[in-house]
């Protein structure tokens, strides 16, 4: 199988501070895996590194073909384009519907045809089971459905891998649970690797997935010692 990300022996830094040392995982396409830790553990230092807002100057990292310690400014919107990011605050521009939202990234990652814009809208809505709310704006829409649109958003592009940061985070039990069925259910029928930061242990036990630890500086793959 193929990795989709890689890293090897990466050091992960806040400016001038050490967040994690010796990082070393690989996630290959179609799988799905959990980055869980306490608060301030590191988890969305990780999930900033493989998206390029931080840089990996110690160690090497390959994302969806990009590497990493290699890796020029100008690159960085191409990596993006290879992986969709789900935020906790779902980050939605709250001046314009959810048409304009989408459009606004598509045009952003470069596409223009209208048509093939309007296509591809109503195919990711389909996918995250709101067909029907491109006239909408954001604050008319509940938590869950803004981040069911944050979903949708990240999808666009066709991404390799997920990466969701606390994306259960503004939600309750109940919408979290099915945000989470969301996620499986994409990463089954579409085969898109999904890599999902969360402190909701509750969560995880009931649906227990390969999970990676962050705590005391370190990231343990806990599959790894059962
Ligand atoms: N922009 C920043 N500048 C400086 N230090 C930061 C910054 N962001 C995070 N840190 C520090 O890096 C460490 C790891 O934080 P990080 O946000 O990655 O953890 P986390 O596990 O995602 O926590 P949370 O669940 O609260 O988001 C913490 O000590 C935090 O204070």
């Amino acid at each position: 199988m193929e990795p989709v990300i890689f890293l090897q022996n990466a050091y992960i830094y806040q400016r001038d501070q050490l967040v994690l040392s010796a990082v070393n995982f690989t996630i290959h396409k179609g799988e799905f895996v959990y980055l869980i830790g306490r608060t301030g553990s590191g988890k969305s230092s990780v999930l900033q590194t493989l998206y390029a807002d931080l840089w990996l100057e110690k160690g090497s990292g390959v994302v969806a073909g990009y590497e990493l310690h290699a890796l020029k400014r100008s690159q960085i919107p191409y990596l993006r384009r290879n992986i969709g990011i789900v935020f906790q605050d779902f980050q939605l521009l709250g001046d314009r519907n959810i048409e304009k939202n989408l459009i606004f990234y598509l045009k952003a990652m470069g596409w223009k045809d209208k048509e093939e814009m309007n296509v591809r809208i109503n195919e990711v809505l389909t996918l995250v089971n709101l067909p029907h709310i491109l006239a909408k704006m954001p604050h008319q829409l509940s938590g869950g459905e803004q981040q069911r649109v944050g979903i949708a958003r990240a999808l666009l592009n066709q991404p390799q891998i997920l990466l969701a940061d606390e994306p259960t985070g503004n939600l309750d039990a109940e919408m979290s649970v099915e945000i989470l069925k969301l996620f499986m259910d994409i990463n089954e029928k579409s085969k898109t690797a999904v890599l999902m930061a969360t402190h909701d242990f509750e969560l995880i036990e009931r649906y227990p997935r390969r999970t990676l630890y962050c705590d005391k500086g370190l990231v343990q793959d806990l599959s790894e010692s059962l």
